[in-house]
């Protein structure tokens, strides 16, 4: 696992640091790292570095202070250089100063930089990093899309500027970068915007010591493939954690489906089925003992409730019925409704051990949501003491304890019907196998997330196409896990 921190703390961190180095050693370390990433990015695309094209887009701050020292090393290797400065008067001194005797190349006037981009191998986005405020400004955003139209691969400094840092928001205009370089530590906009930045490089510059603990966690497949229950010796089917499923109906049977099986595939020891579905449920999963009610399904070790169950009188009792068994419960799609329509209900969920795994639609039935998904995943889980994950591109949890973790998007291929059911299914099992509710809900979306990439392999994946490839998901991760 790694941690990501705000850029108001990387901020706070660089101070001593800065004050304990000589002046300009933390930028030169910085600029040699974007340089070799510019260097590795040339010679993969171009099979060399002599001679090449990379044009600087230069901003008036400390970022654009990096892109001129950056333009200076490069320099020295030979690549043909050309500084883009966006605020001439205000452009880094020294940064400047260096390229110049390097021989660099520096343009002010913008056809001139457009005209640059579209003839170079690579841009170098040095525009704004941690300083930055909105979406980029007209100039630097025409730059930015000449290199996009023109297909110039972008490299950025420190975050692709006009997307938020905090938030990963996207301005209006912003820069897609192809690989982004960054320093002293990650920060929110590289998990949350992650098919915004490509590959992040981490550059230390010796801020280690002075960060505070990560207020955001990522989970690596190590991290979750040592978690993910598998029977020991002497277990059997009761001990690894019984799943009961309150969900579908005899309208939506495809939720109650897709749950019971994904609990099924997600561990080994039990799943029972509670609900109207009940003959779909066993045709498709014979090894699920279903029922028609939660008061007829027997023991179970955690709930999953929700998907498919509807909101109706009928639906709230089922949902007040599990959260009055007292064990660990997982709420989706209706359940969260509910939550949003019943105080009682939410009264009853409070403080218990129950995650709620909400799209953004459902999030703003429980709680107020912003641009800013982690403060606000963070809040919904104070305010309603359940354990929060916000799905989306990046997937956000949240427990009421202030822990939060993102999974950063790899793929797109989750966005489709169904999949947020198999998610549920996998998230109940390992509630039920005993894992807290926020490392239930991180290994559960890590290998959700995996299955997608699996069963799409290159192609659209339908829900039930995730769902058949969580044994691969489970066995790669455990395989990393070594
Ligand atoms: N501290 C250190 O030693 C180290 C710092 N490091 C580096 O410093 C960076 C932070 O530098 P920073 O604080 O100078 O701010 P920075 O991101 O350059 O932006 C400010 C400038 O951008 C402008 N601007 C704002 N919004 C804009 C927009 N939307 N579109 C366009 N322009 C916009 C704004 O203009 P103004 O509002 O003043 O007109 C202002 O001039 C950090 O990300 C890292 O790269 C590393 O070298 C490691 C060592
Ligand atoms: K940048």
């Amino acid at each position: 696992m790694y941690g990501v921190w705000t850029p108001e703390q990387v901020r706070a961190a660089e101070e001593p640091v800065l004050a304990r180095t000589p002046e300009g050693a933390l930028m030169r370390r910085a600029a040699r790292g974007v340089a070799q990433v510019a260097l590795a990015e040339l010679a993969r695309r171009t099979g060399g570095v002599t001679g090449r094209r990379v044009v600087v887009l230069t901003g008036a701050g400390n970022n654009g202070g990096d892109g001129l020292w950056a333009g200076y090393e490069l320099r020295r290797r030979g690549v043909a250089v050309t500084a883009v400065l966006l605020s001439p008067d205000r452009a880094h001194p020294a940064g400047l100063a260096a390229l110049r005797k390097q021989k660099g190349r520096v343009v002010t006037a913008v056809e001139h930089g457009v005209a640059a981009v579209d003839r170079a191998d690579l841009v170098l986005d040095a525009i704004v990093g941690t300083g930055a405020s909105g979406g980029l400004r007209p100039e630097a955003a025409t730059l930015a899309d000449a290199a996009a139209t023109a297909g110039v691969p972008v490299v950025a400094v420190d975050i692709p500027s006009g997307v938020d840092p905090l938030t990963g928001v996207p301005g209006e205009r912003s820069v897609h970068a192809a690989a982004t370089v960054t320093f002293g530590a990650r920060k929110p906009v590289h998990v949350l915007a992650a098919p915004r930045c490509g590959p992040v490089t981490l550059v230390d510059i010796g801020l280690g010591p002075e960060l505070p603990p990560a207020p955001v966690t990522v989970l690596e497949a190590p991290d979750v493939g040592a978690r993910w229950p598998v029977p020991a010796p002497g277990d059997d089917k009761y001990t690894q954690g019984v799943v009961g499923v309150a969900a579908g109906s005899a309208t939506y049977p495809g939720a109650a489906v897709l749950a019971a099986g994904a609990a099924a595939l997600a561990t080994s020891g039990m799943v029972r089925y509670a609900g109207s579905a009940a003959d779909e449920v066993r045709a498709a999963w014979p090894e699920v003992v279903a029922t028609d009610t939660v008061g007829e399904a027997g023991r179970v070790q955690a709930w999953v409730v929700g998907p498919g169950l509807g909101t109706d009188d009928a639906g709230a009792q089922t949902l007040a019925d599990v959260l009055d068994a007292g064990l660990p419960v997982l709420a989706d799609a209706d359940a969260v409704t509910l939550l949003g329509q019943h105080a009682e209900l939410r009264e009853k969920a409070a403080g218990a051990p129950v995650l709620i795994t909400p799209h953004a639609g459902e999030f703003a039935r429980v709680a107020e949501l912003s641009d800013d998904r982690v403060g606000s995943t963070r809040r919904a889980a104070a305010d309603l003491g359940v354990t929060v994950l916000l799905k989306g591109n990046a997937t956000v949890v949240a427990a009421p304890d202030g822990r939060v973790l993102v999974h950063p998007a790899g793929s797109a291929w989750l966005a489709t019907a169904g999949t947020g059911d198999v998610l549920s299914g996998v998230a109940g099992a390992l509630l039920a196998a005993g894992l807290d509710p926020w490392w239930a809900a991180g290994c559960a979306a890590f290998v959700h997330a995996r299955a997608a990439e699996i069963g799409a392999d290159g192609a659209p994946v339908p829900a039930s196409g995730v769902q058949r490839a969580l044994p691969a998901a489970i066995r790669a991760v455990r395989e990393e896990a070594r």
